[in-house]
């Protein structure tokens, strides 16, 4: 029986890995609008690969500390059910982004260690859904570092809103994770890609495989 576990696979670049991961049943797509990132696609990249996504697969734009023209461009070039903000977004913020792009707002909170676990039931207060992720290493990328954190950390915390799971997840330890948390969605980048930014469909089978196993 599918474990209604729902996964997204982020940093897609191409309609044909938009069209295999959701073949291999991935219910969320991301495209990363941010220049830094290995993973960055433009507004014509992502435009092309969001219109493979199948009915039924949510369309995720990922931004760090977007300003209002970034926003701008990318809902009128891209058609998204989503946008994850992964910066350093205040409840303000959060609440203008939604404004203005019309579309619900994931926000992803950075988990160390326990200290950091109040800004998950601050942002519950104001964001669609959480992305409760790795805090990211001095110097790094603000995500999608393969970097995971002590799980344990969740265990019987529950929020008001649908959040997910991120953060060096791979199709070894997925399982491990979910049942440590309790998470119903999840989240990977690193772990499916056969060098850093380019994401390899064998591996996004495997994980999805795992997520079901
Ligand atoms: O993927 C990126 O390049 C990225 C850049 C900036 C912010 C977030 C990014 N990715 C997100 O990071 C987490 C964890 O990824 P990983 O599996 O540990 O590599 C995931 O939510 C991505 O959406």
């Amino acid at each position: 029986m599918p474990s209604g576990i729902r996964t997204k696979i982020c940093g897609l670049k191409t309609p044909e890995m938009v069209e295999a991961a959701a073949e291999a049943g991935a219910r969320y797509v991301g495209f990363v609008f941010f220049p830094k990132s290995p993973r960055a696609v433009s507004i014509a990249e992502a435009q092309k690969a969001a219109l493979a996504a199948p009915p039924g697969v949510a369309k995720v734009a990922l931004v760090v500390d977007p300003d209002d023209a970034l926003l701008d461009e990318i809902v009128e070039g891209v058609p998204l059910d989503m946008i994850q903000l992964h910066g350093k977004e205040t409840a303000e913020r959060i609440a203008e982004v939604r404004s203005r792009t019309g579309l619900p707002v994931m926000k992803s909170v950075g988990i160390e260690s326990e200290g950091d676990l109040a800004s998950l039931d601050a942002y519950s207060q104001v964001a669609d859904q959480l992305l409760v992720e790795a805090k990211a290493p001095k110097g790094a990328l603000p995500g999608g570092n393969g970097t995971s954190f002590d799980w344990s950390l969740l265990s019987g915390r529950r929020w008001s809103v649908p959040w997910m799971l991120a953060g060096g997840l791979t199709a070894e330890n997925v399982g491990e994770a979910i049942r440590l948390t309790g998470a119903r969605q999840v989240d990977v980048s690193s772990a499916v890609e056969r060098s850093r930014g380019e994401k390899d469909i064998g591996l996004i089978r495997d994980f999805l495989a795992a997520v079901e196993a």
